[in-house]
């Protein structure tokens, strides 16, 4: 029956095959066999299957005694088996003959053998055949030939590839050439490197049908999962190629299988309220405000940029020059011959001529201020029998300083660095020639807000309804600079044609150039206005620098004003 021959086929093959391995495993013969690779201490016996088992006599010419096997565990690299293999490999030790042992090593561990020792660098490598790995290193020159095992097992477990490494690269290397190129012809061919340069691997029918199931069964797997099967050691050298654009046309195909990542796009509706976008609200750590504030302070910034790119007019420049405006140090004050010990010492007028003194003595200013009213409301001014000076500002400008230095009568108009001292308005007169009116200040001030309000009331009814009032001085800041209320209180004396100068105060806290250009600025801005009254005076009523010419400037109103 043809059964019964096929069977006594089969049964003769087997017991060929037990009588080849039991030579193999005395040592006898080298690399005989795609399966089968002896140093001339033991024997190595891989099996490439889903497992690859390797077997390597640890001591002496019996491959017996180093039976203890381990198992190695790795993961296919991105393009290789895309399944855990299992590699069994024995133990280089060999003393626990015939007893499995599971190893995992890890980085730099050192694997000893008696004759030999197997390094593991680096990676996930479980086992001293550090298959998937970079370096094994071994000592003892009896053991090169295990080298050239594991270098063979490298070679299996690469799918047919050839990885041999040390001095018999290149031998080994022509060998695995043209076991290769068998390989890829119709009959498929699986070799070990021997490491032996002058050997040559022999194919053996066991192991040849043992390495052709398997191939088939990886080129099945391939097929079904559409992927080339690589080594992990080969898939770094893959990445290479692909990137260099040297791949093949099967590599090529395999790409094109792989399924295209569709991109999401996220559609934001613009009707949806149920959930607010990031930029609708104040993000937890309060990105938003801080936000506003890097704007502001972006916009700060410019202004200020603004503000220095000012050229100042050329009469603006003598002028703070020749007033000495601006920041001075007190020690040149003192070398240019004014007394530093008086109040306000730049209108100490000390190497005047006497006609010049006189001059100034004859002014308005040189008389006695004297306060005589005070009105919280419109209906408690006092007569208008004097032409009226008044000094406006936001509180703190400077505007009761500004009395008490203009007449030079320090202590009569009391001031304070505190905002908001003067909550009336005040009326002082000059000897029955001018009067001098110390308004309420407007803006940031310690009180409350409806209090405030009165104030600005107040002020705003004063100035755009008092009869005898002759000029509004406008105090501004030097250093700040014009504010919205201060625009708010031109627009109103715009339109009740109430004249009015600017008068900077508090010259000496800033640089001259920065005076100038203050100057410039305010000028410019008020160059369609027709109530401005022409020039932009500026002052200190500390240091006493433009004292004298704003004197001058009030004074020549009282001169030619008829009562
Ligand atoms: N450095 C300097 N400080 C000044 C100058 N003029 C006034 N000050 C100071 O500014 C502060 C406010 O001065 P005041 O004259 O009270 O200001 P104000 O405008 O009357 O203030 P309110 O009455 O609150 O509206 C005081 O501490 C003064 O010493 C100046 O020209 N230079
Ligand atoms: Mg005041």
């Amino acid at each position: 029956m043809p059964s019964e021959a096929s069977l006594r086929l089969k049964l003769e093959k087997k017991a060929k095959l037990v009588g080849k391995t039991s030579r193999n495993s005395g040592g006898t013969k080298r690399n005989e066999g795609s399966f089968e690779a002896k140093n001339g201490n033991g024997g190595l016996i891989g099996k490439l299957k889903e497992r690859v088992r390797v077997k390597v006599g640890g001591n002496g010419n019996d491959g017996s005694t180093g039976k203890l096997k381990k198992r190695v565990k790795f993961k296919g690299g991105e393009e290789g088996f895309g399944e855990r293999r299992n590699v069994r490999t024995s133990d280089y030790s060999g003393r626990d003959g015939g007893r499995k042992k599971r190893i995992y090593s890890k980085e730099g561990e050192k694997l000893k053998t008696k004759d030999s020792e197997v390094v593991v660098e680096s990676g996930k490598v479980l086992n001293g055949i550090a298959i998937s790995k970079k370096k094994v290193s071994l000592k003892r020159g009896s053991d090169r030939k295990l080298k050239d095992e594991v270098a063979g097992m490298r070679s299996l477990t690469d799918g047919g590839r050839m990885w041999v490494r040390g001095k018999q690269r290149d031998n080994a290397g022509s060998e695995a050439k043209t076991l290769n190129r068998k390989a890829t012809g119709k009959k498929e061919s699986v070799v070990l490197a021997t490491g032996k340069p002058k050997g040559k691997a022999k194919e053996d029918d066991y192991g040849s049908a043992l390495l052709k199931k398997n191939r088939e069964k990886k080129s099945e797997l391939s097929k079904e999962k559409g992927l080339k099967i690589m080594s992990p050691l080969s898939s770094g050298k893959k990445k290479a190629k692909d990137k260099a654009g040297l791949e093949g046309e099967d590599d090529a195909e395999t790409q094109d299988k792989k399924p295209k990542k569709k991109k999401r796009i996220i559609k934001i509706d613009p009707n949806d309220i149920s959930n607010k976008r990031l930029d609708d609200a104040i993000g937890i750590d309060g990105s938003k405000e801080v936000k506003k504030k890097e704007c502001e302070k972006e916009h700060q910034m410019s202004k200020n940029a603004q503000f220095r790119a000012i050229q100042p007019t050329p009469e603006i420049l003598s002028f703070v020059e020749q007033n000495l405006l601006g920041r001075r140090r007190l020690i040149d004050l003192k070398r240019a011959g004014y007394n530093i010990e008086l109040s306000a010492p730049l209108d100490n007028i000390p190497f005047s001529s006497s006609p010049e003194r006189e001059r100034i003595e004859e002014n308005a200013f040189r008389n006695k201020l004297e306060f005589f009213a005070a009105a919280k409301a419109s209906s408690s001014f006092p007569a208008h029998n004097l032409p009226e000076i008044a000094f406006a500002g936001r509180s703190n400008v400077g505007k009761s300083s500004l009395l008490n230095a203009l007449t030079r009568q320090w202590g009569v108009v009391r001031t304070s660095d505190k905002p908001g001292l003067t909550q009336t308005i005040n009326f002082f007169q000059l000897a029955k020639k001018l009067c001098l009116v110390d308004l309420p200040g407007y803006g940031f001030a310690y009180a409350k807000e409806e209090v405030k309000e009165a104030w600005e009331e107040l002020v705003k009814e004063y100035v755009s309804t008092r009869v005898g009032l002759k000029r509004v001085c406008l105090l501004i800041d030097t250093k700040w600079g014009m504010k919205a209320r201060d625009y708010e209180l031109i627009e109103l004396m715009e339109r009740s044609k109430t004249k009015y100068q600017i008068v900077l105060t508090k010259t000496d806290t800033v640089f001259p150039i920065d005076v100038a250009r203050r100057a410039t600025q305010i000028e410019e801005s008020l160059l369609q206005n027709k109530s401005v009254v022409q020039p932009l005076m500026m002052v200190s009523s500390k240091s006493g620098a433009g004292i004298r010419s704003l004197r001058t400037v009030l004074a020549n109103i009282a001169r030619f004003v008829k009562v």
